[in-house]
């Protein structure tokens, strides 16, 4: 049974899916007041209020994934998901017509004094001329950041009969020439634009994009609009403009916080302000809820989630693909960092064949996560394993060719240490499965899984009849047995499997024998 926590409001239809899973439990309330019972829940759905912070991940150990229901992921601490494995996915174009119509209504209110004049009727005046605004049609209209919202933007802002200007260093000639806008510098849009519209996340780079510097190359009388994220406009910085009539109004549907008290800008007659309710729509609502909490149980049923924020993100076609060679890397991670019980600075990954031409990026860091499962104590997986290696000063890289070295597919895993390096490699076959091939260029052929014993020997009668002997002296049962070897009477090596696990003095006997030269026990 796994237990859902939903902490923000959402469409009780979009949840339906969630709502009607026979193995699941959804629980409706703020995670503040779920104190008691945070650590029993295996997903968190929320919206932009919960504030999902490292201190409220780490109260949550069951937690597999975090959904939120929009775009945005400014309240989710990525890095602590990712830190603590944990998947976050959202829902990115549930919400985009919504904030589009949204950000439209704001532009011709804000030009036609709508909201002003709403208040003006409903206190019993009729002032006809204090209200006179200002046409769309001709104008040019300057969106920074042309995305999903942006280009809705410039769809609906073309049929209005106004120009479009558009800065976003990411957008391709050919991508504007498809959606007959013009690219520009951020400086010849601040220059020409009569109304300027935000549409980027808030980075680094758009944190006060629209700000003290760049407000004075606008034009005498330019609008704006944020209805994207607070501080991409930078709100102390409007103050002098708006005082000095600079600026001939702002809509704000967001704010540097939310919700802003005492706000200086709302003091002025020409700014206009939403309460984030760009996505505040039923149709929205529903979108973004019912893809969330599809995906959430597509991953609860093991199967890949395809809007993943911290994951990479892969179609159905091609996680179905990838998926018996995760598992094989997961595993061949899994049994040389049993074999080698060492330090390790540096491990290589070499897809050759068919594997080659997957996404292997998932692939190596599912091998990475299995091999640190038995060295670090904290949960690690797909997601937070390439973190865990960093952390451990230990660097990774993979390799793809499409050659292939007698297997039609073959996964290479090399781990370098301090002194010693170790090799195996595996292939997965079709309705066979998946098999170790090689260890450290001894050719072997086993399936890892379960309780398994390494060995390395020297190539000499009598060795395996005593490993054999002493087994069975035990009573323990030998399920099946793999040797290698390079040249007679040299180096050899056996793999073992066992219906249990061998305990310690039994390995200690085992050991012992003259002409073994190390022993190492697998769990898998
Ligand atoms: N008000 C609301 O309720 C609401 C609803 C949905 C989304 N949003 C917000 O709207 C914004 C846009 O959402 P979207 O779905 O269109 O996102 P998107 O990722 O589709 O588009 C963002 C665009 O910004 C561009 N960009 C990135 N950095 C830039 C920079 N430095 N300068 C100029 N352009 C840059 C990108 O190239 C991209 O084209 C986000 O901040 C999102 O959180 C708000
Ligand atoms: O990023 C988003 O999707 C929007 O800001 C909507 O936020 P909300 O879900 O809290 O309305």
């Amino acid at each position: 049974m796994y237990r859902i926590l939903v902490s923000d409001s959402m469409s009780a239809d979009g949840l339906q899916p969630l709502l009607a899973a026979e193995n699941v439990e959804v629980v409706q309330k703020k995670a503040s007041e779920a104190a008691e019972e945070l650590h029993t829940f295996h997903a968190l759905l929320v919206r932009s209020a919960t504030k999902v912070t490292d201190e409220l991940i780490a109260k949550m150990p069951s937690l597999k994934i975090i959904a939120r229901a929009g775009v945005g992921i400014d309240n989710i601490d990525l890095d602590a998901a990712t830190k603590h494995g944990v998947v976050v996915i959202n829902a990115p174009d549930g919400n985009t017509i919504s904030t589009a119509e949204h950000t439209f209504a704001m532009m011709t209110s804000l030009l036609r004094h709508i909201p002003q004049a709403n208040v003006s009727v409903k206190s019993n005046e009729w002032n006809r001329t204090a209200f006179v605004g200002t046409e769309l049609y001709g104008k040019t209209l300057g969106i920074v950041g042309l995305g999903r919202i942006g280009t809705e933007i410039a769809k609906r802002a073309q049929a209005f009969g106004v120009n479009v200007l558009v800065f976003d260093p990411f957008l391709t000639r050919d991508r504007a020439a498809k959606i007959s806008v013009k690219n520009a510098s951020l400086d010849e849009l601040l220059e020409q634009a009569d109304i300027i519209t935000v549409h980027t996340p808030l980075t680094k780079e758009t944190k006060g994009l629209i700000g003290a510097k760049s407000l004075p190359k606008t034009k005498k009388g330019v609008y704006l609009l944020n209805c994207a994220r607070g501080g991409i406009i930078d709100e102390e910085a409007l103050i002098p403009f708006l005082e000095n009539g600079h600026i001939a109004g702002v809509a704000l549907d967001v704010f540097e916080t939310e919700p802003p008290v005492d706000h200086p800008l709302l003091a002025f007659d020409n700014v206009i302000a939403t309460p984030h309710l760009g996505a505040s729509t039923k149709e929205a609502q529903l979108n973004v809820a019912a893809q969330v909490a599809q995906d959430v149980l597509h991953f609860l049923d093991g199967k890949m989630v395809t809007t993943s924020v911290n994951l990479p993100t892969l179609t159905k076609e091609v996680f179905e693909k990838i998926q018996p060679f995760y598992k094989l890397a997961k595993k061949m991670g899994n049994v040389i960092s049993q074999c080698m019980k060492e330090p390790v600075n540096d491990i290589s990954i070499k897809y050759e064949g068919s594997v080659a031409e997957l996404e292997t990026s998932f692939i190596t860091k599912s091998m990475i996560a299995g091999f640190l499962t038995p060295r670090v104590a904290s949960n690690v997986n797909e997601v937070n394993a390439g973190m865990i290696a960093k952390e451990r000063g230990i660097s990774f890289s993979e390799k793809n060719t499409s050659n292939q070295s007698g297997y039609e597919n073959c996964i290479t895993v090399t781990i370098h240490g301090d002194q010693t390096t170790f090799e195996i490699k595996g292939t997965h076959i079709p309705h066979y499965g998946e098999r170790i091939v090689g260890i450290n260029s001894f050719n072997i052929d086993f399936y890892p899984s379960g309780h398994l014993i390494y060995i390395q020997h020297t190539d000499k009668p009598g060795v395996i009849g005593r490993v054999g002997r002493i087994l069975g002296d035990h009573e323990v049962n030998i399920a099946t047995m793999q040797v290698g070897r390079k040249n007679a009477g040299g180096e050899a090596i056996m793999m073992l499997s066992f219906d249990r696990s061998l305990d310690d003095a039994l390995l200690t006997t085992l050991s012992e024998i003259d002409d073994i030269v190390s022993i190492r026990a697998i769990e898998l």
